[in-house]
């Protein structure tokens, strides 16, 4: 499989837009979606004390498929709470917010100030803050957000790129989430990622544009909307194992 650069991840962006004439709503509807199977998948709500999700979107696209995801979640029994500090005019997001508030779902006025706080009152976080588009040093308010989330000790599930990170090459001091969802195909920074769940979704690419930049991308099982690349096994699962 493919890892992209940052230029080959925006390319194709731009291709599945002007040459496939897919629209920003439609990609995002199946990104955020697949984003909130994968979060069903790792942590099934059988398995959580409680099913306090914080979706922490950003300005971008990125954050849009956050907001995606906290309404899907949010229909599959989950208790999502967003904390959306750098919103947009665009109708698509102004849209999206109202789904989610119609949906019942609230909005944090801002982050709990103690990451010990956060670790009380959720179960998980989803990092929707920056995508692909990433670039250069992190600038305010996104830098005392982001130390908050890392300091963080419940599970952060991070959507496309773990924010913060260089798109190529990762950021050791940055966020370090448990589970990572790449999108259309995994950037390469995902070979630094070091968590237990790595899932690949947004299931949109047309034959032909995976051919066109050799993604290689991996069968998805049956009508799933991703596929998961990488588990890390437990020491407790490998005593189960009978060889
Ligand atoms: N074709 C695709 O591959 C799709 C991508 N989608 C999502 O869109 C994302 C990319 O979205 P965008 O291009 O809008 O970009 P991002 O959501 O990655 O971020 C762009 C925003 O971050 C801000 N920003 C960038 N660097 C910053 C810094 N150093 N400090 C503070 N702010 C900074 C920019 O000003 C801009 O507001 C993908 O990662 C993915 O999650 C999906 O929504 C739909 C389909
Ligand atoms: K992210």
């Amino acid at each position: 499989m493919k890892y992209l650069n940052q230029r080959e991840a925006q390319n194709i962006d731009i291709e599945l837009f002007n040459e496939y004439k897919f629209s920003l709503d439609q990609l995002m509807e199946l990104a955020g979606y697949s984003c909130a199977v994968a979060i069903a998948n790792a942590y099934p709500l059988k398995n959580l004390s409680n099913s306090n999700i914080i979706v922490c979107c950003g300005p971008g696209n990125n954050g849009g498929d956050g907001l995606v995801c906290a309404r899907h979640l949010k229909l599959f029994g989950y208790k999502p709470t967003i904390f959306y500090p750098k919103r947009t005019d665009k109708r698509i997001f102004t849209d999206l917010v109202t789904q989610c508030e119609k949906m019942n779902i609230p909005f944090l006025v801002c982050l709990p100030n103690e990451s010990r706080l956060i670790d009380i009152n959720y179960n998980i976080i989803v990092d929707a803050i920056f995508g692909f588009s990433f670039s250069g040093e992190l600038r305010p308010p996104f830098v005392n957000i982001l130390d908050r989330l890392k300091q963080a000790t419940i599970p952060i599930v991070s959507i496309d790129i773990p924010s913060g990170w260089d798109i190529e090459n990762g950021n050791p001091d940055g966020l370090q989430p448990e589970c990572l969802v790449s999108l259309t195909a995994p950037k390469l920074c995902a070979k630094h990622f070091n968590g237990k769940y790595h899932y690949l979704g947004g299931r949109f690419v047309p034959n032909a544009l995976a051919e066109k930049y050799e993604l290689n991308l991996p069968e998805y099982p049956g009508t799933d909307p991703c596929v998961l690349l990488k588990k890390e096994v437990t020491s407790t699962e490998k005593s189960d194992w009978v060889f």
